[in-house]
C-alpha cells in the first residue's frame, strides 16, 4: 500500500498554549487515523492544515508522495468535510450534491446522486430546499458526497461527521468509511464516537508527551 500522507515535525501553539508539536506521522492507502482529543485540543486546527486551510501550524504536510502522475491535482483527490458542512440552504440537497462535487472538478450522473441520496435517508427530500431540512438532514446532504463513488478521489478529510446523526446514520456512515478504507482509501476524521475496524489508527491530542 503507497503512502497517502506524510506529516513532519509539525507544532502548534495557539494563545502562548502548545496545542501539539514534534508530531508526525504516515498514512497509506487503507488507514483510517481517528483523531482524538478534548474540546479544544487542536484536532480541527490540524485538519485544516492537513488540507491547506490554516496557517498557524508548523512543520511539513506532503500529500501522495510517492505520486509521479502530474495530470491530477492533489485538491481534486482530497474531499474535506468541515466540522460546519458548507451546505447551501437555498439549493436542494440535489443542487447541493451536484455542484459540491462539480466544484471539485467531478461530472456524476444525475442516477448516482439520486442513489447517494437515497442511501443518507433523502429519498423524498431531494429538491426542496434546504432550510426546510433539519439539522441532521442538513449534515447527511453534507455527508451524501461520501456515498458517490469517484475512482479519482483518494483521501477524505473529516471533521466530526458523526455529529448530529442518528444512531442508524452513525452505523451507516462508519460502515461507509471503512468500506472506503478497505477499497485503498485513506481516512483522517475526528470523532467524540468510536470507530471500531482493524485500520483504524488512533491519535490522541491534548495529552502531555
Ligand atoms: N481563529 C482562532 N484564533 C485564535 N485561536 C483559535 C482560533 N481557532 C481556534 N483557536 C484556538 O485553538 C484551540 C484549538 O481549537 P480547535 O478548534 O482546533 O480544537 P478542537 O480540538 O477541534 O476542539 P472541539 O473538540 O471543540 O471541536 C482552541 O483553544 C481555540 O481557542
Amino acid at each position: 500500500m503507497s503512502a497517502v500522507l506524510t506529516a513532519d515535525r509539525l507544532y502548534c501553539e495557539r494563545d502562548e498554549r502548545v496545542l501539539f508539536e514534534a508530531l508526525s506521522f504516515q498514512l497509506d492507502q487503507g488507514d483510517i487515523l481517528h483523531l482524538k482529543g478534548p474540546n479544544g485540543s487542536g484536532k480541527t486546527t490540524l485538519l485544516r492544515r492537513l488540507v491547506g486551510l490554516s496557517h498557524v501550524v508548523e512543520g511539513e504536510v506532503r500529500w501522495f508522495p510517492e505520486d509521479t502522475e502530474t495530470s491530477v491535482e492533489p485538491n481534486e483527490k482530497i474531499w474535506y468535510i468541515a466540522h460546519r458542512p458548507a451546505v447551501t440552504l437555498l439549493q436542494s440537497p440535489l443542487e447541493n450534491l451536484r455542484y459540491g462535487l462539480a466544484l471539485h472538478g467531478h461530472q456524476v450522473p444525475s442516477e448516482h446522486l439520486w442513489q447517494a441520496l437515497a442511501q443518507v435517508g433523502l429519498r423524498g427530500f431531494e429538491d426542496i430546499p434546504s432550510h426546510q431540512l433539519s439539522a441532521g438532514q442538513q449534515r447527511r446532504v453534507a455527508l451524501a458526497r461520501l456515498f458517490v463513488s469517484v475512482p479519482a478521489v483518494k483521501a477524505w478529510v473529516l471533521d466530526e461527521p458523526l455529529t448530529a446523526l442518528d444512531v442508524q446514520a452513525v452505523d451507516l456512515l462508519k460502515d461507509r468509511i471503512r468500506a472506503f478504507a478497505s477499497d485503498g482509501g485513506c481516512v483522517i476524521m475526528t470523532s467524540h464516537h468510536g470507530i471500531e475496524g482493524d485500520q483504524v489508527r488512533g491519535l490522541t491530542l491534548g495529552v502531555p508527551a
